[in-house]
């Protein structure tokens, strides 16, 4: 058990091209204040001592310039890679060492609202020695597998419901010791340069490096900001919590 403060990697750099904004997704404004300003408040809430946030290449003095509101932990802005685990791999690379590399928590700035319970949940497993920590929820609705061959504007052929017991939808923040993430991203490098290929959660990149990965509760409230739907949601949730 380590009483260090823990670090992170906030993804930032994703265009928000399902939502649809004129401004990438995580200058997106929530109940006044951008997507990732809410993301950072939530991490540095938690305790974290040191966070590397990733944005669009294009955007990165409007990023600096919202996240320099926050306190309370040193921020750096850089750019972001060609999909998500480029640009977590581009944050890793800039989060300097020291005591902090015990725990790193991975975190999407498109789920503003995941609350510090849960930040500290990830934590505290990571510290207690579990090499890879996700939180996830269970699956609500039933899940079919369909057919491979091409669908049309008719439908899908349905190959019949998985047992949903055995899923969870998977959350962040994620957390890890520092080494092992970093050599998972090493190890898969060659997939991060188009999102066809990357990997969609760095969990995944350590797993495949032969280690178990723990699920712990996560949190309605992480719900992640994918359409303008999801937006509304947020907004009636947190004027809710106010
Ligand atoms: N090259 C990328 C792509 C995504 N992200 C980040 O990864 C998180 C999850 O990505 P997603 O929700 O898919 O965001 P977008 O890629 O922006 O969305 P879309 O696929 O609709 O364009 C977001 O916080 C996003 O900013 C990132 O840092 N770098
Ligand atoms: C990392 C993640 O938020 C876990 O659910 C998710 O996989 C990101 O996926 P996206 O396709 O980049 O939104």
């Amino acid at each position: 058990m380590t009483s260090a403060r823990p670090v992170a990697v906030l993804t930032a750099a994703g265009s928000g091209s399902r939502l649809g904004a004129d401004v990438p997704k995580a200058l997106v404004p929530l109940v006044g204040e951008p997507l990732v300003v809410h993301a950072l408040r939530a991490l540095v809430a938690a305790g974290v001592e040191h966070v590397v946030v990733t944005a669009p290449a294009d955007h990165l003095p409007a990023v600096r310039a919202a996240c320099a509101v926050v306190g309370g932990a040193q921020v750096e802005v850089v750019a972001g890679g060609a999909s998500r685990q480029g640009s977590v791999h581009a944050g890793l690379r800039a989060l300097p060492p020291g005591p902090g590399d015990a725990c790193v928590l991975v975190h999407d700035a498109a789920r503003p609202l995941a609350p510090v319970g849960l930040l500290r949940r990830v934590v505290a497993a990571v510290c207690a020695g579990h090499p890879a920590v996700v939180p996830a929820l269970p699956v609500t609705d039933t899940v079919v597998r369909v057919a491979p061959e091409r669908s049309d504007d008719a439908g899908e052929r349905s190959l019949g419901a998985v047992d949903r017991t055995t899923l969870r939808a998977v959350q962040t923040p994620q957390g890890f010791p520092r080494a092992l993430l970093v050599a998972a991203h090493e190890a898969a490098a060659d997939r991060a340069h188009d999102e066809a290929t990357a990997a969609t959660d760095d969990a995944a990149l350590v797993a495949a490096l032969g280690h178990d990965v723990l699920v712990v509760p996560g949190d309605p409230l992480a719900l992640k900001i994918t359409v303008r739907h999801d937006l509304a949601v947020a907004r009636l949730l947190l004027e809710e919590s106010r």
